[in-house]
């Protein structure tokens, strides 16, 4: 991909991806990093200088694999991602806490909302890449690490599906009010994506917009190792 990573996710077909997080609650997204960056954040996965905390998930009964924070300043690759997808997304964002009736308090860029949590004590970078090998699987939880949140997170797998590992879907279960749930599976391709809620979206109804409540996660990876980017934007206490 001869263009920078900015201006790839800037290209993005960003109405398309609007429409779909309106409707659907989620957007799935083709490769915007080619196999070389996919590769390269791979091999950097044991270069323990650029990562603040590692975790065993199974110690706390997350599920079974690795996962470990980038610490800050972010690799350039990492902040190039959390800064250019944030304003699309903090369009969205003011746009859901409009429908929902809430405040619509998302500042324009990334820079702006880091302060945001900052001053609310949260401090420590978010931004982290995960490992599962055969066995490997990710319970389904949200991201939520102190009061101020972003709505939405961006998740990049970095190898390929059946070439690289089989089974590790992304999974993402909306609870509906007083309804059973509903569950999406999303497999995409190395170098793409899905932006997905932290927590929760507004869905039209009969009168207005009501509120469902999203997990996600991953499903048991049954062959092969499978890497993973995930962009959280708020900082953590
Ligand atoms: O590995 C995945 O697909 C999910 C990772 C995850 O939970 C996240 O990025 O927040
Ligand atoms: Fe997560």
């Amino acid at each position: 991909m001869s263009k920078g990573l900015p201006e790839r996710i800037v290209g993005m077909d960003w109405s398309a991806v609007q429409r779909s997080l309106d409707e659907q609650g989620f957007a799935v997204f083709p490769p915007i990093l080619d196999t070389e960056e996919c590769d390269a954040l791979i091999a950097s996965y044991d270069a323990d200088d650029l990562y603040r905390k590692t975790i065993d998930m199974k110690r706390y009964r997350f599920g079974i694999g690795e996962y470990k924070y980038f610490h800050s300043p972010l690799p350039e690759v990492l902040q190039q991602l959390r800064a250019a997808f944030y304003p699309q997304l903090a369009a969205a964002a003011n746009r859901w806490m409009e429908r929902l009736g809430k405040e619509a308090s998302y500042p324009a860029s990334l820079p702006e909302f880091l302060d945001k949590c900052h001053q609310a004590g949260q401090n420590r970078s978010t931004p982290l890449i995960l490992k599962y090998e055969a066995g490997g699987y990710n319970c389904l939880h949200q991201d939520l690490y102190g009061e101020v949140f972003f709505p939405f997170q961006v998740l990049l797998t970095l190898n390929q599906k059946e070439t690289d590992y089989e089974g590790g879907e992304f999974l993402l279960v909306e609870q509906r009010p007083r309804a059973q749930s509903r569950g999406h599976v999303i497999r995409p391709e190395r170098g793409g994506g899905v932006i997905f809620p932290t927590s929760f979206r507004p869905v039209q109804g009969m009168r207005g917009y009501y509120r469902t409540t999203l997990r996600h996660g991953v499903g048991t990876v049954t062959a092969g190792t499978r890497y993973s980017l995930g962009i959280i934007f708020h900082d953590a206490n």
